[in-house]
């Protein structure tokens, strides 16, 4: 018979903080890092990459590239592509792990992510940031507030979320009896499906669920294979035990198809487009008689997210947080800004010139050139997409105000764009772009609600929107009016920036379920409760007071 495992202490896990940003100002020590890290790795690349199954490195020889979106010329890693066979083992040595793992007390599970978030903020921050960069086309600031800031934040909260999460226990007892809940980790195996925006959220979708006890298979986006491994070798170093986290990168359809066609598919954790989260929502659906349960379904998805200027809004204010909304990591956040819906009074005293000068100075470059705020867009698929947006909008008599250009010569470079339309519903202010552009629609001074009417009505999407007012009035009822059609709402501050334990993140409608990435909420869609009752005294009959004669 195995020993009990023995809990002498009931223990507290340390208190958490968000992780400080550094400012990698010229001269600073953290910009001298950061380039000796990119220095480093532009040295050592193309990196190879193997899937890890069971803590063991499989090299499938089914090779492909990650490539470097600021330049054509270099790639950053070759990784293998796990095929069936090594999907099926992961899958299966994922299930044998699971008992252990469960098994491993609560404070030790924690222990693992908290130096795993150690080791992010500390002897790899450098490193995670420069992939992030090189890899993603992010700029020093944006892979900081990534790779280095979130990322830390989701593991170090995740484990204050998870204690609270189960100290939540029944608040009565009958006399003689003992009421516990205990949250199970899921049945089976869950599937962790990445994006390639945020190394964070490659961190999170299978470290959320792991930490509360479940195994689970990652599939990362092949244009974050890099930093997404080496998130995967920190929680590995943490201590976290082979087979828990299954790393598997490979062909989408068929690694993902063939994990929710499993019977021990528990789960599916996603963040990425709406399109390919409906798309294996109905698979799921379709599948559904081979699980054993209900998969939990969790996806955070597009966004087609709004900035409202009210004629009383602070034009320098709502002008620079446009600008940082729209154009940050070249609009490549689900949260960005695309649609902006400015009062004429407004738009005509200064919030035009303004904005339309700001962006036409934005530094346009590879990452590795500090001064650049804008970078590439992922790939050529983005690429072709984007321009080909920027060409609909003109199509449909959008005028460009300014940017418009694309050049992809040396890498994916799409200038800054901000395009004037008349007309409230045309495509460029209904659907996501992902890209640095930005539909503008000057609405009359009268028309406010007209206008918030159309916010909440025009796009299918409910993720992130702000409202720029100093009419507390006006501020209210934009808020109650549009209280469905974003699941972050900003007063007076951009739509993008979400921060870990401040701002938990998702939306609604076609914009994901909603299950808060960064808050306690996340972690109940990965467990399942059981309840237990004790009782301490004996029954004497069996029969009630009302069965007597
Ligand atoms: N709401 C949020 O929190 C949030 C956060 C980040 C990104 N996003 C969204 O993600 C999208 C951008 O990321 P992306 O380009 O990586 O998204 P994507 O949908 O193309 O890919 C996401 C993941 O799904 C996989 N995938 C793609 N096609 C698949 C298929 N047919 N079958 C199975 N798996 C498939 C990809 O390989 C990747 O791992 C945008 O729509 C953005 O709004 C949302
Ligand atoms: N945390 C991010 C959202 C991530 C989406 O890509 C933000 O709010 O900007």
């Amino acid at each position: 018979m195995a020993l009990y495992t023995p809990q002498l202490a009931s223990f507290k896990v340390p208190a958490v903080d968000n992780e400080p940003m550094k400012g990698y100002a010229p001269g600073s020590p953290e910009r001298k890092a950061l380039v000796e890290a990119l220095t480093q790795m532009e040295k050592e690349l193309p990196f190879e990459v193997p899937c890890i199954v069971n803590g063991k490195e499989v090299r499938t020889g089914k090779l492909a590239k990650q490539p470097m979106p600021a330049t054509h010329a270099k790639h950053l890693c070759t990784y293998h592509e796990a095929d069936e066979a090594t999907v099926a083992s992961a899958i299966e040595g994922a299930l044998a792990a699971k008992a252990e793992w469960e098994a491993m007390p609560w404070n030790d599970r924690a222990a693992i992510f908290l130096k795993a978030a150690d080791l992010v903020s500390g002897k790899y921050r450098y490193k995670l940031m420069a992939a992030t960069m090189l890899g993603q086309g992010k700029n020093a600031w944006q892979a900081e507030i990534d790779a280095a800031a979130e990322l830390s934040d989701f593991f170090r909260f995740g484990v204050k979320y998870v204690e609270e999460l189960y100290s939540q226990q029944p608040v009565k007892n009958a006399p003689g009896s003992w009421n516990r809940v205990e949250y199970r980790p899921l049945e089976g195996f869950v599937l962790a499906v990445s994006p390639f925006n945020f190394t964070a959220i490659g961190g999170n979708l299978p470290g959320a669920p792991a930490l509360v006890g479940n195994v689970v298979l990652w599939k990362p986006s092949p244009a974050a294979t890099y930093s997404n491994y080496l998130v995967y070798q920190i929680l590995a170093e943490a201590g976290l035990p082979a087979g828990v986290v299954q790393f598997v990168p490979g062909p989408p359809e068929e690694v993902v198809g063939q994990a929710i066609s499993h019977p021990e598919f528990a789960s599916l954790h996603f963040t990425g487009s709406t399109f390919v989260f409906k798309k294996l929502w109905k698979d799921i659906a379709a599948n559904l008689d081979k699980y054993k349960g209900y998969p939990r379904i969790v996806g955070e998805t597009g966004g087609k997210n709004f900035h409202l200027i009210h004629p009383s809004a602070e034009i320098k204010n709502a002008v620079n947080q446009s600008v940082r909304a729209a154009f940050e990591y070249q609009g490549q956040k689900c949260s960005a800004l695309s649609r902006l819906y400015v009062a004429s009074s407004v738009w005509n005293n200064g919030f035009k010139e303004q904005l339309l000068n700001e962006v036409a100075k934005l530094k346009v470059g590879p990452p590795t050139d500090f001064t650049n705020f804008v970078g590439p867009v992922i790939g050529r698929p983005a690429f072709d997409k984007i321009t080909s947006y920027i060409q609909k909008a003109k199509d449909a008599g959008g005028e460009i105000l300014v940017g418009g250009s694309a050049d992809n010569s040396v890498g994916y470079f799409v200038q800054p764009t901000v395009i004037l339309t008349k007309d409230p519903k045309s495509v460029t202010m209904v659907e996501e772009i992902f890209g640095p552009v930005l539909t503008v629609y000057v609405y009359d001074d009268a028309d406010y609600d007209k206008t918030l009417e159309l916010i909440d009505t025009s796009t299918s999407y409910a993720l992130t929107g702000s409202i720029f007012a100093s009419d507390r009035k006006a501020l209210l009822h934009a808020t109650n009016r549009l209280r469905n059609a974003a699941g972050n709402v900003y007063y007076n501050e951009k739509c993008t920036g979400a921060v870990v334990g401040q701002q938990p993140f998702g939306g609604a409608r076609a914009s994901g379920t909603n299950d808060k990435a960064g808050s306690i909420s996340i972690f109940y869609r990965f467990v399942s409760a059981r309840s237990i009752k004790e009782n301490f005294v004996g029954l004497e009959d069996y029969l009630y007071p009302s069965n007597l004669a």
